[in-house]
């Protein structure tokens, strides 16, 4: 484990060079991996770990996504079971079901958790939030988490790019004593780059504030208020979502990705360097009080509660559907579908 300085904080890091893809499989060689649930992170957890050379297979229930592993090449009673053979068969098992749906698997999965096995989470809702999930491991097992900071769709793309998405690691429960060495090859196989050092619940309490945040909801909240105001004032679509969106995800973003905000600022002009460090304070104090106020509601458990409610329903993703496809159909992203078009790369 390498300790390395983040801005004047010393953290926990696991690296590649510690810890190769060699060893990974020397840790993992007698294990049976299975992965549950074939969504967004299972897809591309699974792949990954297949493509790196572990022994892994997928529980999955009938349906869509059924299907869709067997297109991706699981080979129905090979490498592809239901829910409960995956769980009989694996010594590992890696729970990617939707946090809503671990609920209600929950007592079919726990069934197979016989002395020695390893639960494996990508997220620190059902054991953080256990008063309302109800997901108490049994004492005999290990229970850890690798939770990579991305869409399973980036974790597939960025392995066959040959680069690793980051991802936390996070060990809630050592039952054999080999919990620290089961997780970090997990990471390593999962195809993440570095491993940072974590808890159950500092990655929940985060990862729900991100994605709410900056991540999703603010940056669409915000996208949104800049563009209203352009048209507002008698903008056309087309320049409020140049000035809005593809500058700011084709240009400025790339920019600010590789090098830092001063370094993306320091290439533009003086005027808007100007205005931008005049204008960044206000809009901080405006947006920190909900911040504040989202990370309470994560913390005290109103936020777990409320995505446990809703889609816990039997017409949950109808739900979200209608939801994005309301976005979809806004204006400002009708008028982002056409500007996309008209990049020169997708003539
Ligand atoms: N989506 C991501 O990229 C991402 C990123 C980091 C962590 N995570 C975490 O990974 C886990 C999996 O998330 P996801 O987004 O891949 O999940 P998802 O919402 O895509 O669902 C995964 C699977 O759950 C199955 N499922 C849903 N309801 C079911 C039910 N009642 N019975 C049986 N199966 C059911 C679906 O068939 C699907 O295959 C979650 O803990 C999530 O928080 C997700
Ligand atoms: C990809 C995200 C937003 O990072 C993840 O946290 C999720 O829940 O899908
Ligand atoms: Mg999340
Ligand atoms: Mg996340």
């Amino acid at each position: 484990m390498a300790v390395m300085n983040f801005g004047g904080v010393d953290e926990n890091v696991v690296t590649r060079e510690e810890f190769p893809l060699e060893k990974a499989r020397e840790v993992l060689k007698d294990e049976v991996i299975a992965v549950i649930g074939y969504g967004v992170q299972g897809p591309g957890q699974s792949l990954n770990l297949r493509d790196n050379g572990f022994n892994v297979i997928v529980g999955q229930r009938p349906g869509k996504t059924y299907d869709k592993a067997v297109a991706d090449g699981w080979v129905p009673g090979e490498t592809l079971f239901g829910i409960e053979e995956a769980c009989e068969k694996a010594t590992i098992i890696q729970v990617l079901l939707s946090d809503a749906a671990q609920i209600e698997c929950w007592p079919r999965i726990k069934k197979y958790l016989t002395p020695g096995k390893a639960l494996y989470f990508s997220h620190g809702f059902a054991i953080t939030y256990k008063e309302r999930t109800n997901i108490i491991p049994p004492a005999d097992v290990d229970v850890i988490l690798i939770a990579p900071k991305g869409s399973g769709t980036s974790l597939r793309r960025m392995f066959l790019q040959g680069r690793g998405l980051n991802s936390s690691y996070a060990i809630f429960q050592d039952a054999t004593g080999k919990a620290w060495d089961r997780v970090i090859a997990l990471g390593i196989g999962v195809g993440s780059g570095y491993l940072f050092e974590t808890t159950f619940k500092k990655e929940v309490y985060s990862d729900l504030t991100g994605e709410r945040g900056t991540l999703m909801g603010a940056i669409q909240g915000l996208l949104l208020a800049q563009y209203e105001t352009l048209r507002e004032n008698g903008h056309e679509p087309s320049e409020a979502f140049n000035e809005t969106v593809e500058e700011l995800t084709q240009s400025l973003m790339p920019l600010f990705a590789e090098n830092g905000m001063d370094w993306m600022y320091a290439n533009c002009s003086t005027t808007a360097q100007r205005g931008a460090l005049d204008w960044m304070g206000p809009f901080h104090d405006a947006v920190k009080p909900v911040f504040e106020k989202l990370y309470r509601e994560v913390a005290c458990g109103n936020e777990a509660q409320r995505s446990i409610d809703t889609n816990s329903k039997p017409d949950y993703r109808e739900g979200l559907e209608k939801e994005l496809a309301a976005l979809r159909e806004s204006e400002m992203w009708r008028a982002g579908a056409v500007v996309r078009k008209l990049r020169p790369e997708n003539n």
